[in-house]
């Protein structure tokens, strides 16, 4: 019998990201052992431990081993470390930007789940929160955050007092190709779920790039008539976040809107902790957490790895070809949420001391309910 063997590109990072790598781990050893295929880690440097091993944030023989392999799991990088104003300094969070371009990773998926166990641990009242399940997909190798940037440290008139003084300018920029492909995505991911319904945000009323988003995302509305279509604006869409969540199925946006408005959706599903992500596009697709490297708790082992893990369970249906294992995956993670075990930011005062848990007992925990 041949037995299927996967090769993932494993890159912890930095703060918590060797931690919850370590649980999620734990489970896709499980998970790969029941499902009878067999999957080789290669550890890798990516952020601040890249920079620390040799001066730049995404070495070269990382991004090889990303293109070779069927997957890359990604943690998380960034801490104070190495944080620095200094525009000509390295910094961690570039090399999670350069391994999205390089790989042409467009299209982030972050599913934001309701899991009926945490309905109490959301900042929102249960009968807001109870049965949401919304994915935002975001736009993620362009705008902001790869437009030209450009600082003039002596510019006429940009000082306090109209002197000469430091100006700085981030480009905001999409083409109507690089809007058409995400929001394509969006409406065929909604054409699969139940409600059919894609609810397009930008900040139109002002923007010239959100302006082609609204026409590029009616464009495409227009070849999908089976599914249901809104526009919203931006800063409309953060507050009914909050106040009326469950009316959201699929929410398309550009990369900065999408970036923040998953932070706060985060908070719906309980913590910034439970919400996982897949980037996907032309080249190797990369599976990671929503969330940062979290410096004030790394280290100390209270991590919330499910975020990780149900990255890993996204890794399963959309890089490796495994949808039952998926499945296998998000049930664990259920079943564990159903019997009460909790890390330290979903518990309450409710919970037992006795079931909460830290990061590596509860990747152990997934994994025993998937022997
Ligand atoms: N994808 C990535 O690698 C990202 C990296 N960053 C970087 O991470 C560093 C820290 O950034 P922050 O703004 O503090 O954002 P963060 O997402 O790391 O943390 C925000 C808050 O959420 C908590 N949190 C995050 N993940 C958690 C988890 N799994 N379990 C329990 N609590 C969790 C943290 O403890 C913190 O209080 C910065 O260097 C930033 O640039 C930020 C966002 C994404
Ligand atoms: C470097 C940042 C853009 C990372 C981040 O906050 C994210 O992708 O959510
Ligand atoms: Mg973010």
């Amino acid at each position: 019998m041949t037995v299927t063997a996967y090769t993932v590109c494993c890159l912890p990072g930095d703060g918590i990201g060797p931690e919850i790598m370590a649980a999620s781990r734990a489970v896709l050893d499980a998970v790969a052992e029941r499902f009878g295929f067999t999957v080789d880690c290669e550890g890798h440097l990516i952020g601040g431990a890249a920079i620390d091993a040799c001066g730049c944030a995404l070495p070269d023989a990382t991004l090889e081993a990303a293109r070779a392999a069927d997957s890359v799991l990604l943690a998380s990088v960034g801490g104070p470390r190495w944080d620095t104003t200094d525009p000509a300094a390295p910094r961690p969070e570039q090399g999670l930007l350069a391994i999205r371009k390089a790989l042409g990773l467009y299209c982030n998926l972050r599913p934001v789940h309701v899991f009926d166990a945490l309905v109490d641990a959301s900042s929102l009242k249960p009968e807001l929160v109870r049965g949401v399940d919304m994915l935002i997909v975001r736009e993620l190798t362009g705008g902001l955050y790869f437009g030209a940037r450009e600082r003039i440290d002596d510019a006429p008139g940009a000082g306090a007092n109209g002197e000469p003084g430091v100006w700085c300018s981030d480009a905001l920029e999409y083409g109507e190709g690089e809007i058409e492909r995400v929001v394509r995505y969006a409406f065929e991911a909604a054409a699969g779920r139940p409600r059919a319904t894609v609810c397009s945000v930008d900040k139109a009323n002002v923007l010239g790039t959100s302006k082609l988003w609204r026409d590029v995302a009616h464009r495409v509305a227009a070849e999908y008539p089976q599914v249901a279509f809104s526009d919203m604006l931006v800063d409309n869409c953060a507050m009914q976040l909050v106040a009326r969540p469950a009316q959201f199925d699929v929410v398309v946006t550009e990369n900065t809107f999408g970036d923040i408005l998953s932070d706060e959706a985060s908070m719906v599903a309980g913590s910034l902790g439970m919400l996982a992500s897949a980037s996907l596009g032309d080249g190797t697709p990369l599976f990671e957490p929503s969330h940062g490297s979290a410096p004030d708790i790394a280290g100390k082992d209270v991590a919330n790895p499910l975020a990780q893990i149900l990255s890993v369970a996204l890794m399963l249906r959309h890089g490796l070809g495994q949808p039952a294992a998926a499945d296998a995956v998000e049930a664990a993670v259920e079943r564990a949420l159903d019997d009460g075990w909790r890390t330290a930011d979903i518990a309450d005062d409710a919970t037992p001391a006795d079931r909460v848990l830290g990061c590596a007992a509860m990747g152990e925990r997934v994994a025993a309910y998937l022997a």
